[in-house]
């Protein structure tokens, strides 16, 4: 089945296209190029509906029938800084500010209160629309970020974020983990419930 994702992020499409290997899992800019979505509104689920409902209607737009398309709004919620950065994830440095630079923001603000570790957790917001309806999903993941950046794999916060049950960062653990048990994993695996009921 084709999937129109709604989404410019390199890293969640790559996880996205793993997560379903079985269906043919397309970035919305192969068919209509760089579009900018303003992320406006005040929670995951209000984000990933705009971004996934945008998407839908240019699709329909311009003649497409009979699509599904996911989009997803996620970010790390850290409770000791009042779960900053939460929706502002994506531009916790500023706007178009790099993974490094949101990386080392947290760093920061974790070494002003002298902590080398404190809990976190990433949350994952789905938006399906198939049909002009639209359907929201949600999935968490918990462990602890670190004043460190460690590992190569995975993309935004990973490097600096250990899973609960592991000693080592997502940056450092293989793809294969992180998709197991990741907030994004959870969410797709209620998404994929959805789709049985509605297709
Ligand atoms: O909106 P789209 O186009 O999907 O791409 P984006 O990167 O702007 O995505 P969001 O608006 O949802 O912002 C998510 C932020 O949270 C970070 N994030 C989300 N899921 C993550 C994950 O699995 N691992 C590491 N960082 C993650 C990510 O790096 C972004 O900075
Ligand atoms: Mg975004």
């Amino acid at each position: 089945m084709k999937i129109v994702i709604a989404s410019a992020n390199k890293g969640k499409i790559a996880e996205f296209q793993k997560l379903m290997p079985d269906d043919e899992v397309v970035a919305f800019s192969e068919i209509l190029g760089e579009i900018e979505i303003d992320e406006d509104q005040d929670s995951f689920k209000g984000n990933a509906i705009k971004k996934a409902q945008t998407i839908y209607d240019l699709l329909i737009e311009k003649g497409f029938t009979n699509i599904i398309v996911i989009s997803d709004d996620s970010g790390i919620s850290v409770p000791v800084l009042n779960n900053e950065p939460g929706i502002y994830s994506a531009r916790y440095a500023g706007i178009n500010a790099s993974d490094k630079d949101n990386n080392a923001k947290l760093i920061s603000k974790l070494n002003e209160l002298n902590l080398e570790k404190t809990p976190a957790f990433y949350t994952a917001c789905i938006a399906l629309v198939y049909n002009n309806q639209v359907y929201t999903v949600h999935g968490w993941m918990h462990g602890n970020v670190i004043n460190k950046e460690l590992g190569e794999n995975g993309f935004g916060y990973d490097p600096i974020f250990i899973p609960n049950g592991f000693d080592k960062t997502l940056g450092e653990l293989p793809n294969e983990v992180k998709k197991e048990f990741s907030h994004r994993s959870k969410a797709l695996n209620l998404a994929n419930k959805v789709l049985d009921v509605i297709l």
